[in-house]
């Protein structure tokens, strides 16, 4: 078993970037709900614990709260903000409404004697952003850190091992953030930095032959990053017991089912069947309008072809999936909204017969892409930009029909086609184009025209949690929107999406 950090979710904004700070210092950690019980974690063996942000206030009414218990485990526990003031809370201590909330960059003075600031200046900067207050320090805590505003910026315990921070050390504008995180797990927790890709792909590898067994496992197979790793993942542990499943939904881009069959084929060793099930999905999402209709019935289509090309081969108990963390944490939580139903998690149909295989589940996609590299995956495949298994359908708003697929598909093609061409592929996470409904007039040869507006949209990011849109050259876009309005019939205006994620998302349904 690997040395684990579990990290109570209180439905902060930075719960996630927590658990990809502490990966990247080589460390495994998990997400968990804030109300998970005390015996619940002692399954989990971990090494440390951490209560994240969130919006509440810990003294109001049905404030989220995890079990006091967790204090006396002997583990290890670091509060951040809203954890921080309920670890206050909890312990005897105090918790007041400020009269000035303290938010941004803010000075910061450290008593680097303790363990968690170990290796600090001890004026550094930190990043706030909260109202409350923690008034009175429980038995035993003292104040390790303040700020202007804040006479108790963190507080500890030394000897229980409790720790607080009232600002964020997990953003980047906590500079020496990544050095406090450190200095809890390797200080403080004592752990080993033994989370790494090629010990992942080894206890993977056999976790997978005690689950499968004998029996026999399909793979469904978008030729995308997550699925491909899933899929030569899965069959290094079961080898021909796996055949892979790569249905053309009649929503892919073009020529993509070609070119994933021709590719896939070429480069592995793999049982592949390929399903053309045009037909049955553009019938489906006939008149349906509402994005999160077409997600379930996308997901929910999915599984019925799955299951019944598994009937064909008789003993297929399991169902692999490349579903990543970042599908599972959007989908909802506890405490986290639903952003929008991935369609492989929140769309998967009630009555499914197959078992879930999802051995990427816990991984965030810079982490899949290495654990591809170490699988020997070539780079056309690992640094293919994300395409969701819904496709084009959430990017056709409105209803989906053949002609503005069509349409969408050669739009596509040419922004994809000149970002290659100027360099620009690879430094962009995702770009893609966008069909909104939306027609408008034009003139083209002296005459007007009537025709769709198309939207371009390219995002930078780490892990698709968050996303800035790209600076793309001036001269570039200008060149990309001549050549589709020029090749493109049909369309006579092209604009350019600058919103980041948040406010937006990256697609658009
Ligand atoms: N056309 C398809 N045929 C079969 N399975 C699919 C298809 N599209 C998506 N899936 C399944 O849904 C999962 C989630 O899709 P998603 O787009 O997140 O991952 P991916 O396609 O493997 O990788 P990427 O994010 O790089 O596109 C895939 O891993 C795959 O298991
Ligand atoms: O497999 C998937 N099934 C889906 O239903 C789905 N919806 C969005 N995406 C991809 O996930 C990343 C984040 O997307 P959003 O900011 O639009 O939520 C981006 O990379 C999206 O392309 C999906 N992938
Ligand atoms: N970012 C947070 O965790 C905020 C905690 C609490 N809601 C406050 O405003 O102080
Ligand atoms: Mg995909």
């Amino acid at each position: 078993m690997r040395e684990t950090i579990l990290i109570l979710d209180f439905g902060g904004q930075y719960t996630q970037l927590i658990a990809r700070r502490i990966r990247e210092v080589n460390v495994y950690c998990e997400i968990v709900p804030y109300d998970i019980s005390p015996e619940k974690i002692r399954e989990y063996k971990p090494m440390g614990i951490v209560l994240s942000g969130g919006p509440a206030s810990v003294y109001v009414k049905d404030a989220p709260k995890c079990d006091p218990e967790i204090f006396k485990l002997g583990i290890p526990v670091l509060g951040i903000c809203y954890g921080a003031q309920l670890m206050a809370l909890l312990l005897g201590g105090a918790v007041e409404r400020a009269e000035v909330a303290e938010y941004g960059k803010t000075e910061l003075v450290v008593n680097n004697n303790v363990p968690l600031f170990k290796g600090i200046e001890r004026e550094t900067v930190c990043w706030m952003s909260h109202v409350d207050l923690i008034e009175q320090l429980p038995e035993n805590f003292k104040v390790i850190a303040s700020t202007a505003h804040t006479p108790v910026a963190a507080m500890a315990d030394v000897k229980r091992k409790l720790y607080a921070v009232q600002f964020h050390p997990e953003v980047e504008h906590t500079p020496l953030g990544k050095d406090m995180i450190k200095n809890f797990l390797f200080e403080i927790c004592d752990m080993s930095a033994d989370w790494t890709m090629d010990s992942f792909v080894e206890q993977t590898v056999k976790s997978i032959k005690k689950t499968v067994g004998d029996k026999k496992a399909i793979c469904a197979l978008s030729g995308g990053v997550d699925s491909s790793v899933a899929a030569v993942l899965v069959h290094r542990a079961i080898g021909d017991q796996l055949t892979c499943i790569f249905v053309d939904n009649g929503l892919l881009r073009l020529n993509e089912a070609d070119t994933v069959e021709r590719v896939f084929r070429d480069k592995f060793d793999i049982n592949l069947i390929r399903v053309d099930a045009r037909e049955r999905f553009l019938s489906k999402l006939k008149g349906v309008v509402d994005p999160e209709q077409k997600r379930k019935i996308i997901g929910n289509e999915f599984i019925r072809v799955f299951e019944e090309e598994a009937n064909k081969l008789e003993g297929v108990e399991y169902l692999v999936q490349g579903t990543l963390y970042p599908d599972v944490i959007e989908s909802g939580s506890k405490v986290a909204s639903t952003i929008k139903s991935h369609h492989n998690v929140g769309g998967l149909p009630e009555d499914m017969k197959f078992k879930l295989l999802e051995p990427l589940k816990n991984l965030f996609k810079d982490e899949v892409r290495l654990v591809g590299k170490e699988l020997g995956i070539p780079e056309e495949i690992l640094y293919r930009h994300p395409f969701p298994g819904p496709g084009l359908a959430v990017r056709v708003l409105g209803e989906v029909t053949e002609e503005k697929l069509d349409l969408l598909r050669q739009v596509d093609h040419i922004f994809i086609r000149e970002l290659k061409e100027a360099g620009y592929y690879n430094k962009v996470w995702q770009a893609f184009a966008v069909l909104p409904d939306i027609k408008s007039v034009g003139v083209m040869g002296d005459e007007r025209t009537y025709a769709y507006t198309v939207a371009l949209r390219a995002v930078t990011s780490s892990d698709g949690m968050t996303a800035d849109w790209a600076r793309l050259p001036l001269e570039l876009l200008d060149s990309i929107s001549r050549s589709i309005i020029n090749e493109v019939k049909g369309v006579n205006r092209v604009v350019y999406d600058i919103t980041s994620k948040p406010p937006a998302t990256i697609e658009w349904e």
